[in-house]
């Protein structure tokens, strides 16, 4: 198989044909980022890429190429010394209209954010807030979001959410020391969750913890993209985790998408040298991939990780 353009990433004709029936969500052309540093730091060069409907889009790369910079910029939350120097993000919402998200501000930038497209951030199971309850952190997002909301059904709606990523409602009361890594981050994802979504961009949510944790999470979040029909962005170093939950990979090198295909053909046909190399730099790829998490067996409970 070969390249079809010359100029931008490398892609396949199986990808042609994956494109064929999809919905896009987001859409992202031509982003450049730059860090107004001295000297500057161009952490993104002219990235484009489209995410469908429901599906998982993974962003690969090496530490410092630029992913997280990326993310921030489709999700309108970079800051000083960061700067957007060119492209357009659009979000086309469920409803039909097509949403500029670059020019949005105030109210309507805070709404978007979480209610459209929300964020699970790298490291964030150290970031809930160590003196409130887990129970008035989820509630925090709906009192801010969904001001009309009965303290009843925000009630109703934190245990919803904490069954759905398989907390047991009992710890709507625990304050994040006394939860294991994996149920912190089981939180965040519970409070990226809380508005019900179309898209959660997903920076290295399982990286921190240990590979039983990490694969209850991953099939977690399978399993609520298949309930719910979120796309999902996820961030990650780990390649072969990529190829397990991913509909497609985008691979990132220095600012810039050296390649984007289907997970398949990127682990059979991979073309750009830089893919095969971190395709390389795993052995664990020349064994059984995929059977872990995709393969089912029954959802990790909490008692796995305490
Ligand atoms: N605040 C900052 N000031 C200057 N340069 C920065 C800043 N934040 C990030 N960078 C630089 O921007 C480039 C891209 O960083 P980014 O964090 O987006 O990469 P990444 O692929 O997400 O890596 P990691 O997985 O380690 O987070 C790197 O060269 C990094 O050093």
């Amino acid at each position: 198989m070969t390249a079809t353009t010359t100029a931008g990433p490398l892609t396949s004709p199986t990808h042609a044909a994956y494109l064929a029936g999809q919905d896009p969500v987001l859409t992202a052309s031509d982003i450049s980022i730059t860090y107004e540093v001295d000297p500057p730091v161009h952490a993104v060069k002219g990235a484009s890429l489209t995410l469908h409907r429901g599906e998982i889009l993974g962003l690969a790369g090496e530490s410092g190429c630029g992913k997280t910079t990326l993310a921030y910029g489709l999700n309108r939350l970079l800051k000083p010394p960061a700067i957007l120097r060119s492209g357009e993000v659009t979000f086309h919402d469920a409803d039909g209209a097509d949403v500029d998200v670059v020019g949005l501000r105030g109210d309507a930038l805070r709404a978007f954010r979480w209610d459209k497209v929300s964020m699970v951030f790298q490291g964030a199971m150290n970031s809930l807030n160590p003196v409130i309850s887990v129970r008035d952190q989820l509630q925090d997002v709906m009192t801010t979001h969904r001001p009309q909301m009965s303290r009843a059904a925000r009630g109703a709606r934190s245990a919803e959410l904490l069954e759905l990523v398989g907390v047991d409602p009992v710890r709507l009361d625990s304050f994040a020391h006394e939860l294991s890594g994996g149920m912190r981050q089981r939180v965040m994802i519970a409070m990226a969750l809380a508005l019900n979504p179309q898209v959660m961009i997903m920076d290295e949510p399982t990286t921190a913890l240990d590979v039983v944790v990490q694969r209850g999470i991953l099939r977690e979040i399978m399993k609520l993209r298949e309930q719910f029909g979120f796309a999902v962005v996820f961030i990650t170093h780990d390649l072969p985790m990529l190829l397990e939950i991913s509909d497609r990979i985008a691979v990132m090198r220095d600012g810039e998408i050296v390649e984007i295909d289907t997970a398949e053909s990127v682990y059979a046909r991979a073309q750009h040298p830089y893919t095969r190399t971190l395709l390389a730099s795993f052995p664990s790829l020349t064994g059984e991939r995929g059977a872990f998490v995709r393969g089912g067996g029954p959802a990790t409970e909490e008692g796995e990780e305490s």
